[in-house]
């Protein structure tokens, strides 16, 4: 990538966790991004981020570093049916890839799930899935998501195990043009 010019990982405010730098290394990656630098010490001071930025600018990294940073510096730590994080996005694809992402980040912190819901399977396969593994990170489409809240009859309360989320965050469409990350107000 011709964009990775904002620093160095280590320049951020906050030193993240070693088994993140130790993902990054691996996967050669020695500088954030734009998007990276600008949301990435917002995020980690909790604060409530918009951005945009063109495709391909490293927009994944951008929350699913704060995310995993968020959870394991959560006092009480979460337990198997206690979702932390709630991804949100509105195509199974980019559901796939983020999934993908977390999942390479996540095999340094295996006390952390994700679970991932979208359509195009049995939603009983997703509530069976959730009962017996649990899950601490959710990465959804909006239909099933709807649907598993849908689920208490089948044994699986969603809005209960949400309780706990400390991120939320939702991918859209659209044109996007600029790079910019801001902090939202409120
Ligand atoms: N800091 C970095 N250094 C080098 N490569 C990076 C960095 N961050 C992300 N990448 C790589 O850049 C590519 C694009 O990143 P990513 O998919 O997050 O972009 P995006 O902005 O989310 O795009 P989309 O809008 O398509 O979801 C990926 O291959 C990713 O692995």
């Amino acid at each position: 990538m011709d964009n990775t010019t904002e620093g160095k990982w280590d320049s951020l405010p906050v030193k993240l966790n070693d088994g993140i730098t130790q993902t990054l290394n691996e996967l050669g990656f020695t500088h954030m991004t734009p998007v990276q630098s600008a949301c990435i010490p917002l995020f980690m001071r909790n604060k409530d981020v918009a951005a945009e930025a063109v495709t391909g600018s490293g927009k994944t990294l951008a929350f699913v570093i704060p995310i995993i940073e968020i959870l394991i510096k959560r006092e009480d730590k979460l337990k198997k049916m206690q979702v932390g994080a709630l991804i949100v996005t509105p195509t199974r694809e980019l559901a796939l890839q983020i999934s993908e992402v977390m999942g390479q980040f996540l095999q340094k912190f295996p006390q952390f799930r994700q679970i991932l819901l979208i359509g195009g399977s049995n939603p009983i396969e997703d509530v069976e899935k959730f009962k017996e593994q649990g899950a601490n990170i959710l990465i959804a489409t909006p239909g099933r998501l709807e649907d598993m809240f849908r689920r208490k009859a089948d044994g699986l309360d969603l809005a209960l195990s949400v309780k706990f989320l400390e991120v939320l965050t939702e991918e859209q469409e659209g044109p996007q043009e600029e790079d910019c990350c801001q902090e939202e107000p409120g």
